[in-house]
């Protein structure tokens, strides 16, 4: 296992802390075949340290994503017979996406991360096109979430203001090839395509691999897109298991719900996800580790960042 520093350190807890430092997050995703995918982000993000977790699924998947962890919340939507997020309510509010924004628990979080497992019919579209638009957000997009914006061509539209985009988006290089248009074979093209992205939305782009590398902004204000890229040092191909990117999206999320800027949560969650996959792969090899063994180690990674 390779000796690396943390880009930063782990933020440390005062002794009269309570759950409401934390973070309130939410995640969003899931669909009936896919329950685990939601139910890993949301363990990984209370395993980073959130306050209170709250996992919205489609109704079909509630108990199965609730028995995961006695510690995550659940708000049921309604599904659509093949247990993903239905467009309508057939209530009043009508439309999934007014259920979702009037929802208390919801209006209140922290920061929010949406797409694994929640498939790409119509309600999720709503929902990821209501969630791009939430600009007073700390937001994460990952799976699902970035294939329909890429299906939908939603970031075709004027970039939003810049102030306000705290967005994260979290590709594999072939969700990233949908979104660009860019191979996955072409790593310096997918790169190159990243920061084009970044410069325009102000996003911040996690591309990630064997290296993970993290695109962002360094001044989200300036009108002139500018575009700072960071190599993570952690990691390993033990990782290329399902479910490891649905971790990273709990973590990320977990992050910026407490108080973490894009670009530092972005660094230190891709960070602490590979050093977690290090110290999986010493345990258990790297064929045998799955994204279980992963999620058991964050707290061992986190350990040895802390402040
Ligand atoms: N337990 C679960 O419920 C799981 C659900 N998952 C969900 O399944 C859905 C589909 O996601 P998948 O990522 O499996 O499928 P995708 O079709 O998005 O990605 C797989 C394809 O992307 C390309 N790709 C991915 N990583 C690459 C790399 N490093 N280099 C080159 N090419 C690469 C390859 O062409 C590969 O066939 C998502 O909603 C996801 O969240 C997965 O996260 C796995 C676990
Ligand atoms: N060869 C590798 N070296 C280092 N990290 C890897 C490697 N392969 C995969 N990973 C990591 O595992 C995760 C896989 O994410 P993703 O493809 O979204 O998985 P899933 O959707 O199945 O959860 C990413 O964080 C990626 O960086
Ligand atoms: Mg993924």
């Amino acid at each position: 296992m390779k000796s690396t520093q943390a880009p930063l350190p782990f933020p440390g807890r005062q002794s009269d802390s309570h759950k409401g430092d934390f973070g309130r997050v939410v995640l969003i995703g899931g669909s009936r075949g896919m329950a685990g995918s939601i139910s890993l982000s949301s363990m990984a993000a209370l395993h980073t340290g959130s306050g209170l977790v709250t996992a919205v699924v489609p109704d079909r998947c509630l108990e199965t994503v609730a028995g995961f962890h006695p510690g995550i919340m659940t708000l049921p939507l309604p599904a659509t017979p093949a247990g993903e997020f239905a467009q309508t309510t057939g209530g009043v509010p009508d439309m999934i996406e007014s259920v979702v924004a009037s929802n208390a628990t919801v209006a209140k979080a922290d920061a929010i991360g949406c797409g694994p497992g929640m498939g790409t019919g119509a309600g999720s579209v709503r929902i990821v096109r209501w969630l791009l638009e939430q600009t007073d957000r700390c937001r994460v997009f990952d799976a699902d979430a970035i294939n329909i914006i890429a299906q939908h061509r939603f970031l075709d539209r004027p970039p939003l203001p810049r102030r306000q985009a705290s967005v994260v988006l979290t590709p594999h290089p072939g969700e990233l090839a949908r979104l660009t248009g860019v191979s996955p074979s072409d790593r310096p093209g997918q790169i190159e395509a990243a920061e084009t992205l970044v410069r325009r939305h102000a996003f911040t782009i996690v591309l990630k691999g064997g290296p993970t590398e993290v695109l962002g902004p360094v001044d989200p204000s300036e009108e002139a897109g500018t575009c700072q890229r960071h190599t993570n040092t952690t990691g390993n191909p033990g990782m290329a298991t399902a479910g490891s990117g649905d971790v990273l999206t709990g973590m990320m999320t977990s992050l910026l719900g407490q108080g973490l800027g894009p670009w530092d949560a972005a660094r230190l969650a891709v960070y602490v996800h590979g050093l977690a996959g290090d110290l999986a792969a010493k345990a258990h090899s790297q064929p045998a580790m799955t994204c279980v063994e992963l999620l058991g180690r964050i707290g061992d990674a986190i350990a040895t960042t802390e402040d």
